[in-house]
């Protein structure tokens, strides 16, 4: 069934909407409110560790609050099979591990053998068993074309922001229906949104958002935590 328009996003909100009193006031409490998500989610020794390995590397994890959506994604999915695009050194795959099915598989892609070799140790500190990860060195759009067509409940999108189009196009054909589309970093932080922002990683964080909203097949939803989550269900 074709969605009324109202449903649709404008990408990006160019002028005020119509209910712009209303988010005068919520945009008064915005950084509360945002600095309060990021800040109530308690880390653990394992993801700290991860997190300073991250660091180290210079593999920018997601935020906690972030970190915590993806587990409340997986766990809502009942996922059993996860796919993510840029491992970093394993902090958001921790996330989505804890939040999957106790037998779920986690299918990880990250270019850097490092980055893989340090998400590895985090995964083994984490008491996580070996048949539950499956840590692929390549570049996704090489990797991508291997998995299964509608095979999986989930796919996260963390590699260069840059490519999110060609991520978003080579993966949303392995959701299965119901499976959910995360992209983190959707908004940069609120510069995507910003027309005169025309900078490679911020136009294409727009067109990866059109892409995803021109798509009937999809659901979505914008989460301002982190640097901005776009979540998509297929139908
Ligand atoms: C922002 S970091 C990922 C952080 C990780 N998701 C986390 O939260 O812990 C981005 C990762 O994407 C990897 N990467 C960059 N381009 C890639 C590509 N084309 N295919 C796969 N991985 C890529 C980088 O090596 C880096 O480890």
């Amino acid at each position: 069934m074709q969605r009324a328009r109202w449903t649709r996003f404008r990408v990006p909100h160019a002028e005020a909407p119509p209910w712009k009193d209303n988010l005068t006031v919520v945009l008064a409490n915005a950084d509360l409110m945002l600095s309060h998500a990021e800040t109530s989610v308690a880390e653990d020794d394992t993801f700290r560790a991860a997190r300073e390995f991250s660091d180290d590397l210079g593999a920018r994890a997601v935020t906690p609050a972030t970190g915590a959506l993806l587990a409340f994604l997986a766990r809502l999915a009942s996922a059993r099979a996860v796919v993510e695009i840029g491992t970093g050194a394993g902090v958001s795959g921790l996330y989505l591990l804890r939040g999957m099915a106790q037998d779920g598989v986690l299918t990880t892609i990250d270019t850097d053998t490092e980055h893989l070799r340090a998400a590895r140790r985090a995964f083994r500190e984490a008491g996580v068993a070996t048949t539950r990860t499956r840590l692929i060195n390549g570049r996704a759009l090489d990797v991508l074309p291997r998995l299964a067509d509608g095979a999986y409940d989930i796919i996260f999108v963390d590699a260069n922001v840059i490519d999110q189009p060609s991520f978003v196009a080579a993966s949303s054909r392995l959701l299965r229906p119901g499976g959910i589309l995360i992209v983190n970093a959707a908004l940069l932080g609120g510069r995507a949104s910003d027309q005169s922002q025309q900078d490679p990683a911020a136009v294409s964080a727009r067109e990866a958002t059109t892409m995803i909203t021109e798509d009937d097949s999809l659901t979505e939803l914008i989460i301002p935590l982190g640097e901005g989550v776009l979540c998509a269900i297929r139908s």
